[in-house]
């Protein structure tokens, strides 16, 4: 006679085991890649989560404190069998087991990241160590979306990635960029002591729905300035560049990087280089043609000329950018507009 079992089944000896869970045969449980993001509600996170969760084989979870994320950035996935949601802040431990870890928690405008400077160093040291120990201890490759301001005001022109840079090592914007400096420092660290697999992005000036109205970031600011009417701020002299990415590239770019077999520093960014004038007179052009270009106050330590030399990136990740500055602007346009709630004139 099977012996009696401790919840009084006497036949449980003679059962085949239990299956731990009917949900193991749902969909659910069929994914191939779990995926932490970290910052997944910031502007680039969300689109890398929109991006993923197309893929049926993807499990989904993003952690973030919702500093300068929001979930309203995610609210079309929160629910989904295949999406999780945490409120973390990565400078604590996190234990999940996931396969993949895109690192990306970490104010991005400088008007955020100097806001409280001995967090954002924090976020991007301890956070970074904390997410490479998440690493080693569930094996995941680990990608961190480093920066172009790891050149600091760049004294060669374009940059690749050889170049080690000019920073200031303790001006009001080196809690970021020497921050993220210290974060690659970390990421190669761990790769060689600990065979960890690691990618780098080093990101330059991404755009696109979904930026913080407010957000203080070039971009954003002109495109909501224009729409409310009020003058688009240049800040003196006027004549520094920048090189503009739309966002659905740079998604496509950290994917493949994560997915291809090189550890990088990899630069993505678009090579098109803009003045601030420039970029201030093409917003004027089409968003609204009535609005002034005011000159004012430049912060300290604003680098003054940056452009990607993208050459690694075509070459080892087959990847270029598709979107012109001229084509992203309008569909920014669009999701201003309905969040400020000033429709198109007829
Ligand atoms: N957008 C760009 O032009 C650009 C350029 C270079 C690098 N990057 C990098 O890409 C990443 C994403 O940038 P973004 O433009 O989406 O910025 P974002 O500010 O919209 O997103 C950052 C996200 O990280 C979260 N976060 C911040 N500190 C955190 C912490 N301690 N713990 C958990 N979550 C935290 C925020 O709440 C937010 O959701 C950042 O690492 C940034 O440094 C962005
Ligand atoms: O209203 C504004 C805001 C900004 N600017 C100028 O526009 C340029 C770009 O400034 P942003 O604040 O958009 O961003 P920055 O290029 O200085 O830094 C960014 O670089 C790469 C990322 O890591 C970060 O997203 C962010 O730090 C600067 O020269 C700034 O002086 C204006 O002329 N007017």
């Amino acid at each position: 006679m099977a012996k009696e079992a401790s919840n009084g089944d006497t036949n449980a000896a003679s059962k085949p085991p239990p299956s731990p869970s009917p949900l193991r045969n749902s969909k659910f449980f069929q994914s191939n890649m779990r995926i932490l993001i970290t910052g997944g509600a910031g502007f680039i996170g969300s689109h890398l989560v929109d991006r993923l969760m197309e893929n049926e084989k993807n499990e989904v979870i993003v952690a973030d404190n919702y500093f300068t994320g929001s979930k309203d950035n995610l609210k079309k996935w929160i629910g989904h069998p295949r999406f999780e949601l945490i409120r973390h802040d990565v400078t604590e431990p996190l234990l999940v087991e996931v396969d993949q870890i895109y690192h990306l928690a970490c104010p991005a405008s400088p008007i955020f990241y100097k806001y409280n400077p001995v967090k954002t160093i924090k976020t991007n040291v301890i956070g970074t160590l904390n997410m490479l120990g998440l690493a080693k201890r569930v094996g995941a490759r680990i990608l961190l979306t480093s920066t172009s301001e790891v050149y600091g005001d760049p004294l060669v022109h374009p940059q690749d990635e050889s170049y080690w840079g000019n920073v200031n090592p303790i001006g009001v914007r080196s809690c970021y960029d020497e921050g993220k400096r210290v974060a690659e420092t970390l990421m190669f660290d761990y790769h060689r002591q600990h065979g960890i697999e690691i990618r780098i992005a080093r990101i330059f000036n991404t755009y696109g729905p979904r930026m913080n109205i407010d957000d203080g970031r070039v971009v954003s600011n002109f495109i909501a300035q224009a729409i409310r009417g009020e003058p688009l701020t240049v800040q003196a002299p006027g004549t520094q560049t920048r090189s503009f990415c739309y966002v659905s590239d740079m998604v496509d770019g950290l994917i493949r990087l994560m997915g291809g077999e090189h550890t990088g520093p990899i630069n993505i960014g678009n090579p098109g280089e803009f003045t601030m004038v420039e970029l201030a007179e093409t917003v004027k052009e089409l968003i609204n043609p009535e609005v002034e270009i005011a000159m004012v106050e430049n912060t300290p330590d604003d680098p003054r000329q940056r452009k990607p030399i993208i050459t690694k990136a075509k070459e080892l990740l087959g990847w270029e950018p598709t979107v012109k500055l001229r084509d992203g602007l309008p569909l920014m346009e669009d999701d201003f507009r309905t969040r400020l709630g000033v429709p198109r004139k007829k």
